[in-house]
């Protein structure tokens, strides 16, 4: 098996919920954001050229980024979900799977020590 991946920035607030009133993250705060999107493929269905997918190809995740999420305040954006690294993984994973078959997982940052991840 083959596994590609391109990571993409965007810059954000949030709040969570669901945390005692105490805890930082229960604050407006922000994040530089990065999101890692991971495709596979086995060797026998890679593109004529050797790919998975040609990066190039996944300009539209970032036109999608750049719309949607970009200097947003996630709570308004990501509908019914507590905008933690995990749900958002999860969230964008559902929503670009369909566009992606090849996309295997998704990994989320929110500072340079973290890393949430979803693969199904
Ligand atoms: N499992 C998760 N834990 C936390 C999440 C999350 O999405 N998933 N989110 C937060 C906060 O939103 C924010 O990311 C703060 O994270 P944290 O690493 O605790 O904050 P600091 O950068 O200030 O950590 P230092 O250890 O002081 O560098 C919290 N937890
Ligand atoms: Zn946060």
């Amino acid at each position: 098996m083959f596994r590609i991946s391109k990571d993409f920035a965007f810059s954000a607030s949030h709040r969570l919920d669901h945390l005692p009133s105490d805890h930082q993250c229960a604050r407006l705060h922000g994040h530089n954001y990065t999101v890692r999107l991971e495709l596979a493929a086995p060797p026998d269905e890679l593109t004529p050229a050797g790919f998975v997918r040609d990066y190039g190809e996944l300009s539209d995740f970032k036109k999608w980024l750049d719309s949607e999420l970009d200097h947003r305040h996630l709570n308004d954006v990501v509908p019914g979900r507590n905008p933690s690294a995990e749900n958002l993984a999860m969230w964008i994973y559902e929503i670009w799977s369909e566009r992606l078959p090849e996309l295997s997982a998704v990994k989320l940052s929110e500072t340079a020590k973290t890393w949430a991840e979803y693969r199904p």
